[in-house]
Order: C-alpha cells, then sequence, then structure tokens
C-alpha cells in the first residue's frame, strides 16, 4: 500500500530471500575512488550530462499524481564511487524519484538501470540485494523491535511488519549467527552497541538515523540512497554522520543523498544535481552549482528556512543537550 510519501510494500516475497553474504564472501567494490573523483572535473556542467563510468543511469522517468507531474527526468547518471547531492526546492520531485529508482514506487514510463542491468519492475527488496539500497526521509526503523531484531530485518532488504514472520522462519535461523556478527560489528561502528538489545522506540531522533543508516548496510550495498540523513540532527550528531558518510566513500561505496542542509552539500559532495519541478535543471561540482544565478533562483527563491522563535530555539538547545548528555553516559 502507498504511505505517505507513495512509496509502496513491496512485500509478501521475503519467505525467499536469502541471507546476508558471510564476510569472506562479501562484494569488494573495486574502484579507485581518486579517480573517480577526478574523471568529474572534465564532465560538462550541463543537466542530464554523461559521466565516465556510471553506476545509476535514467532515462525519461515520469511519474505523475493526478495533474501533477512529480518526476520527468530526461536523463540521468550517476558516477561510481564518488557522493552526489540530489538538491532541489520542497516538492522538487526528489523523494518521489529515489523511491522510483529503488522499486518503491513504480513510473508512467521510463527505463532505469543500475550497474548495466534494467531496474523496471523490479521490486525494492530485489534492487536491495542487487546492491543499491535508500534510507527514508522519515526513518523506518520498528518502534517496537530491538536494535539488534533492526539490523536482523535490514539483512533482508525489507521493511515491515510481514518481516517478524520471517524472523521466524527456520530459514532465517539457519543463518542468523551470520548475520548477527555483521550486524554486531555495525552497531559497534555506528556507536550504538550499547543499545542493542533497546527498543529502537527508545532511541532519538539522531540515533534512529544513525540505525537507519547501519541498518541499510546489513546487506553490503554498493549504492546507498540517503534520504535527507541530516534532517532532526542535532550538531554534534551532524558531525558524526557526515564522517559515517565519508566512510561509505572510502569503503568504495557510491552515495547519493537529498538533503537541505547546503553545508552539508558543500562539505562532503563531489558532484551535485538539482531538480526543480520534476526536472533536473542543474549539475556540477557543488561550488560551482550553488554560485549558478539559476540554481539560486530555483532553490534558494522556493526554499525559505522560518525564522525559529527565541521558544522554540531555546527548546532546540535543551534537546540537543539532553541528546549529547544520552550519547556521553551511552560511551561511558
Ligand atoms: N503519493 C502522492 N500523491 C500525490 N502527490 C504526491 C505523492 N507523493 C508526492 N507527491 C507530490 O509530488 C511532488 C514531489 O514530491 P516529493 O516529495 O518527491 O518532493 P521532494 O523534492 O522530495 O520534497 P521535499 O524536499 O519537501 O521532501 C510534490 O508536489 C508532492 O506533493
Amino acid at each position: 500500500m502507498p504511505d505517505e510519501k507513495g512509496t509502496l510494500d513491496s512485500g509478501g516475497t521475503e519467505m525467499t530471500l536469502g541471507p546476508v553474504r558471510p564476510a569472506s564472501a562479501r562484494r569488494g567494490f573495486d574502484v579507485d575512488v581518486e579517480a573517480s573523483r577526478r574523471a568529474l572535473a572534465d564532465v560538462d556542467r550541463t543537466p542530464g550530462v554523461a559521466k565516465p563510468d556510471p553506476i545509476l543511469t535514467a532515462d525519461n522517468v515520469v511519474r505523475s499524481f493526478g495533474g501533477l507531474t512529480a518526476v520527468d527526468v530526461d536523463h540521468l547518471e550517476v558516477q561510481r564511487g564518488v557522493i552526489t547531492a540530489l538538491i532541489g526546492p520542497n516538492g522538487a520531485g526528489k523523494t518521489t524519484l529515489f523511491n522510483l529508482l529503488t522499486g518503491f514506487d513504480r513510473p508512467d514510463s521510463g527505463a532505469w538501470s543500475f550497474n548495466g542491468r534494467s531496474l523496471n519492475r523490479v521490486p525494492a527488496y530485489k534492487v536491495a540485494r542487487m546492491g543499491m539500497v535508500r534510507t527514508f526521509q522519515l526513518t523506518k526503523v520498528l518502534s517496537k523491535l530491538t536494535v539488534i531484531e533492526n539490523m536482523r530485518v535490514g539483512a533482508t532488504g525489507q521493511r515491515g511488519e510481514r518481516l517478524l514472520a520471517a524472523m521466524l522462519a527456520p530459514l532465517w535461523r539457519s543463518q542468523e549467527d551470520d548475520n548477527t556478527e555483521r550486524a554486531d560489528s555495525l552497531l559497534e561502528r555506528f556507536l550504538l552497541d550499547k543499545k542493542r538489545e533497546d527498543f529502537a522506540g527508545s532511541l532519538s531522533g539522531g540515533q534512529r538515523k544513525l540505525l537507519e543508516m547501519a541498518r541499510s548496510l546489513m546487506t553490503d550495498p554498493e549504492l546507498v540512497m540517503l534520504d535527507e540523513p541530516m534532517a532532526g540532527v542535532n550538531p554534534a550528531l551532524k558531525q558524526t554522520l557526515l564522517g559515517h558518510v565519508k566512510s561509505l566513500r572510502e569503503e568504495g561505496r557510491t552515495v547519493l543523498f537529498v538533503e537541505h542542509d547546503m553545508d552539508m552539500v558543500r562539505d562532503i559532495s563531489d558532484w551535485v544535481v538539482v531538480m526543480a519541478q520534476g526536472r533536473i535543471v542543474a549539475e556540477g561540482p557543488p561550488d560551482a552549482v550553488m554560485a549558478d544565478p539559476a540554481v539560486i533562483d530555483a532553490y534558494l527563491g522556493a526554499h525559505h528556512d522560518v525564522e525559529l522563535t527565541f521558544e522554540a530555539e531555546e527548546q532546540i538547545h535543551a534537546e540537543a543537550e539532553a541528546e549529547i548528555e544520552q550519547e556521553a553516559q551511552t560511551n561511558d
């Protein structure tokens, strides 16, 4: 069923899913990150431009809701091994494009491929198993499961209540040790190991973001798509999250992320793609794109941050301090 963002549950097939492969059998990402970044220097700054080594390619992808064309992308290529930011005003179609590319929604028309393999009509769980995962703007951690259970659910490349059944299946049990080992090492890396047995519902907003990122790595993806990883995260945790995103690139993974936080975009992106009204309107290196008057018009013209009242600012500070305090206690 579509959820609040029009995403579709790809469910019903989780029992056929295999386990996360043991460490020895995992993908090695054969990519020279520095060469991949350097190669972008020679790429034209025109919307839809071809990339030297695209991992993801989309053509004529259109999605309408009633009379509204939410996505109308002629051509898009995402360079392998680098961090690409997808920016644009509210309602530009960024999340809808994520949903379409990852099999959580279906376009009216269009074609797209990952590592040269067509993804048309491939359901989300298979897309995940092929090596392309995404996180959600509103995190989809399952509040009534513990942190470690959420991680095990991530191993299936699936989300949703039916996973509880999958977790109890004999097939699952036989693979549990491998998955638990990987889950524990990811929890350690994301500083969530002390929260292992806590219900995910008890985590702070920032910790949920960390859990969702950690969980997305359970299938050892080559392309990680993050939908607003910094939204609702306090400044201290933002630095931690930034470090985690950069470490994905260091491991040879490709990152495509949607973000409104321009400091983050400037800080970590190798390439920026701008959407407005469903279309790709600009792309290029971060500094060049953000200085482009057309982008400033399209983006900043329509995306105004609301000025905070004194009370709201005080509340944010209090929440951030409480969260930092909680982090400190966790890490003692
Ligand atoms: N399920 C849906 N039903 C109807 N309209 C939808 C649906 N999903 C998205 N839209 C509309 O499609 C347009 C694009 O929305 P989308 O969420 O993809 O934008 P966005 O760029 O991700 O915005 P934001 O930055 O605010 O998250 C918006 O006008 C939105 O209202």
